[in-house]
């Protein structure tokens, strides 16, 4: 175990176990408000985003997107030679992204604040109680759950067995394997084999589900189906893995009707499940085995005890973390302020085209009775989209609730997919009414254009 500004007494205003996105905005934002803060952190400080997932992802996409860009220049400006090469990538994660995954820098960064940092794996004890290797500490307001969460890894037998890769396997590669085989088709899944695919890797992704991104409008996962086809990745959707080996260096998947398929490296990306596991949320009234921390509008999980970040369960973002760590740190401070808001929870998968998406999808509206209006149109009819040409693949999809004349929920595919959402966004969060949206001027001629075009299907 190794300390950092690790003195004083082990009474504590707050201890907060997990320092990834969530824990680290909680604490920093209570040291700086003057409380005792511990961070107690396992891994790095920073968490998964930094090191194993968003921002390595996306160097790895900006780069896919590089060469899928050159890829584009013969027939519309010239000709153009690429020779992919995946160092820069890797370096560039290891130097740039994660400094060869040292948290020094964010570790500084907590201590900077006044906060109290310990190294170690920290399980609950009782209420306000918190031990890390053997000590324990007592925090006098209480406790903040930011635990994240791990990869949910399906009983597909023989896969415990082998030797898969999960994220941080697939970001922290030296090089792109020649083959890959994908199992799971959401935005991990999705992203990973769009980028290693344009790196050469040939990558065939599983998913069981009858669709890819099976979580967003149907529309944008056709779309996404189809770049990746046509970009050389072998898409099986509704397949079911049903056993998996690793023989001579090469992962052999079977599917459901005997077919094998082969890949040099298998990447799970299956989902994700809450890290309870050995926490001892118990002591705090709670069920272990539960899924995810049930939560209240301001964080509060139990007596003096608060979650913020994927173990909460409402949605594996780091901008959700973000925000409800800002959430709970103002409930702990006594500020006041307005509750968790879902309605207007915005995504973006970093697919080429970007899939972005707001509130609620056509399904997941009628769900819940609302009465449903789609509208939808698709860019390449647009101005930009025409002109854009090359890569222009993408659509706009907005549904709205009849009865109160909002959107409830929106999707905006295609080139910056996800920049477009922003004006989505903030019409279904601030339930813009449709006709104002429809009598405001949209610039000439840019992408978001597209969604004037949408508000016209609606009707
Ligand atoms: C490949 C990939 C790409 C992604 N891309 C995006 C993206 O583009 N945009 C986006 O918004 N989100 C993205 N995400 C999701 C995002 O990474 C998570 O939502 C975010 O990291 C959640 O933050 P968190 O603080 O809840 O948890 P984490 O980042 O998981 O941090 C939790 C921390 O708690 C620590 N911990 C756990 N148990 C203990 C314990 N008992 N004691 C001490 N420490 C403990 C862990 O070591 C970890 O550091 C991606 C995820 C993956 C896997
Ligand atoms: N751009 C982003 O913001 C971004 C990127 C990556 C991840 N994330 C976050 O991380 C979370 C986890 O990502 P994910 O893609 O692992 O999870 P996911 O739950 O979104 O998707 C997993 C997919 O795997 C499929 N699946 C499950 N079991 C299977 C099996 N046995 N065989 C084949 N397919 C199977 C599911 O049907 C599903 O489509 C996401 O939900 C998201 O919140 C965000």
């Amino acid at each position: 175990m190794t300390g950092s500004g690790h003195t004083g007494t082990d009474t504590v205003d707050v201890v907060v176990i997990g320092m990834g996105v969530g824990g680290e905005h909680v604490a920093g934002r209570l040291a700086e408000a003057g409380l005792a803060v511990l961070g107690v952190e396992a891994e790095l400080v920073g968490g998964e985003c930094p090191y194993w997932a968003c921002v390595p992802s996306k160097m790895m996409i900006r780069a896919g997107n590089l060469l899928a860009e050159a890829r584009r220049v013969p027939g519309m400006a010239g000709r153009a030679e690429v020779t992919a090469d995946f160092a820069p990538v890797a370096a560039r994660i290891r130097d740039e992204a994660t400094a060869d995954w040292d948290d020094a820098a964010a570790v500084e960064r907590f201590t900077g604040k006044g906060g109290r940092f310990l190294r170690g794996r920290a399980r609950l004890t009782g209420p306000r109680r918190v031990e890390v290797e053997g000590r324990t500490y007592t925090a006098r307001r209480g406790v903040v759950l930011a635990t994240g969460s791990r990869p949910r890894v399906p009983p597909v037998p023989g896969l415990a067995d082998v030797p898969y890769w999960t994220n941080r396997d697939a970001v922290s590669a030296k090089e792109a394997p020649p083959s890959l085989l994908v199992l799971g088709g959401g935005p991990i899944g999705a992203e990973l084999a769009q980028a290693y695919a344009r790196f050469g890797t040939a990558v065939t992704l599983v998913e069981a589900a009858d669709r890819l991104l099976s979580a967003e409008e149907p529309e944008a996962a056709e779309l996404v189906a189809g770049v990746l086809g046509r970009e050389g990745v072998d898409v099986r959707a509704g397949a079911r893995a049903t056993a998996v080996r690793h023989e001579g260096g090469e992962f052999r998947l079977t599917l459901e009707g005997g077919e094998e398929l082969t890949g040099r490296r298998l990447l799970v990306a299956t989902g994700r499940r809450a890290a309870l596991s050995g926490l001892g949320v118990e002591h705090l009234g709670l069920d272990p085995d539960a899924s995810a921390v049930e939560v209240d509008g301001r964080m509060r999980a139990a007596d003096a005890a608060w979650a913020v970040g994927d173990v909460t369960g409402h949605g594996a973002f780091t901008h959700v973390a973000m925000y409800q760590g800002e959430l709970a740190a103002r409930d702990i401070l006594g500020d006041p302020g307005p509750d968790a808001d879902y309605r207007a929870l915005p995504r973006v998968t970093f697919t080429d085209p970007e899939v972005g998406a707001v509130g609620l999808t056509e399904e997941a509206a009628r769900e819940r009775g609302v009465r449903v209006r789609t509208g939808l149109a698709r860019v390449p009819s647009s101005t930009r989209g025409w002109i854009h040409k090359a890569g222009n693949e993408g659509l706009v999809k907005l549904v709205a609730d009849a009865d109160r004349d909002v959107l409830v929920g929106a999707t905006s595919a295609g080139p910056m997919g996800g920049e477009v959402l922003y004006g989505l966004a903030v019409a279904v969060h601030a339930e813009v009414p449709l006709p104002r949206l429809r009598h405001m001027m949209y610039a000439y001629p840019t992408f978001h254009r597209t969604v004037e075009q949408a508000l016209q299907d609606l009707g």
